[in-house]
């Protein structure tokens, strides 16, 4: 992100008192547009009180906010409604209205004429895996908790606002359903193009979904940064002692295949660069070490190398006349890995 990108929201010196309790205390941070900020911390650290003061859900006591570079206190209700979407964990869908009405709320409300939300509404459903001829007229009871979800997301998508606010979005999930809507989400190129800010007390949720993750305590910013900014950076000890227990978890979520690369032996640079068959899976540098391993260990699409080996080939670098490839196989893969983390935590 460059500085010049313009800025999605401006949040600067927010702060919310309940009566004696501190809630949030002079919390600020800088959003470029496209940005997925993920607000993480314990139960009570202030997280839903800090998302509902951008879109004025809850007035700060001090500080302001700017949406699209205007303070939200002089943009109307329905200019700040058509800016930001907003998600809950209770979804919150109208019971006694279809799925397809439950999506058009919003762009009605607006005043968008009907075949221009009918449209919308097909489109979204259909992106988000919910068909419309099987879904548009189901009532939400008819509906398990992850489709409810995501007519939850495909109403916030509905009039195409910029900015989406989530809170805890998969929070009533099970871990499977959560896993799996989470990797179509990352995939939604919807949202792709959109500036997130998303509430979890989940590690790796924060860690999948983040550009950037402000951990919160007590309503203090203990740190804001990249994912591997908090992981192999933290700013203190409660920054350090919040990832622990998962560390290994989130090193394999956070480091990617292009950290790895230089600490691949060169004699398997040497042996491997051959052209790979079309069949054959291809995963780009940008891969995570856990999508790797995932691509390595499941059973389709893979390559069986002269020892019954899985492998992968990794595009390791453009020459200007070609992509060159090169196989890796789990042990290899697993080497380069603690090379590279023993060099990330001394450096
Ligand atoms: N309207 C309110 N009146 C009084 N206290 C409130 C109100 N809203 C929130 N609080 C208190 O503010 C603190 C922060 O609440 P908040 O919901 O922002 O936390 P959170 O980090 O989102 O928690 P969780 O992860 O459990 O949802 C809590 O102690 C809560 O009890």
């Amino acid at each position: 992100m460059t500085s010049s990108s313009p800025l999605a929201i401006q949040a600067t010196q927010l702060s919310k008192r309940y009566g004696p309790h501190a809630v949030v205390q002079n919390v600020s941070f800088a959003l470029p547009a496209g940005e997925t900020l993920v607000l993480l911390g314990p139960s009570g650290c202030g997280k839903t009180t800090l998302l509902r003061m951008l879109n004025r859900l809850v007035e700060p006591d001090e500080g302001s906010v700017a949406v699209q570079g205007q303070d939200v206190r002089t943009q109307s209700a329905a200019a700040l409604r058509r800016g930001i979407g907003y998600v809950i964990q209770q979804v919150g869908l109208l019971p006694h209205y279809t799925v397809a009405e439950n999506v058009g709320v919003v762009p009605r409300l607006l005043g968008q004429e009907e075949p221009q939300v009918a449209a919308r509404t097909e489109e979204l459903l259909r992106r988000l895996h919910l068909p419309p001829e099987r879904f548009a007229g189901l009532y939400p009871h008819q509906l398990s908790g992850g489709q409810q979800q995501r007519v939850g997301l495909a109403r916030a998508l509905a009039a195409d606002p910029p900015i989406i606010l989530l809170d805890e979005p998969f929070g009533a999930l099970d871990p499977i359903t959560r896993a799996s809507i989470r990797r179509e989400f990352r995939e939604l190129e919807e949202l792709r193009r959109k500036t997130v800010v998303l509430v979890t007390h989940d590690v790796t949720e924060a860690f999948e979904l983040a550009d950037r993750i402000m951990l919160l305590n007590a309503g203090q910013v203990q740190q804001l940064g990249t994912p591997k900014e908090l992981l192999f950076r933290p700013a203190n000890e409660f920054v350090r002692r919040f990832f622990d227990a998962e560390k290994f978890s989130l090193q394999l979520r956070t480091l990617r295949l292009a950290d790895v690369m230089t600490y691949i032996p060169n004699e398997v640079h040497n042996n491997s660069l051959h052209t790979y068959k079309s069949a054959d899976k291809v995963l780009p540098l940008s891969v995570t070490i856990q999508e790797a391993i995932e691509a390595l260990s499941s059973p389709s699409g893979l390559q069986t190398s002269a020892e019954e080996e899985a492998v992968v080939w990794v595009e390791a670098g453009n020459s200007p006349s070609a992509t060159a490839y090169i196989s890796l196989t789990l042990p290899q893969l697993m080497t380069a890995f603690g090379r590279a983390l023993q060099d990330v935590q001394t450096a």
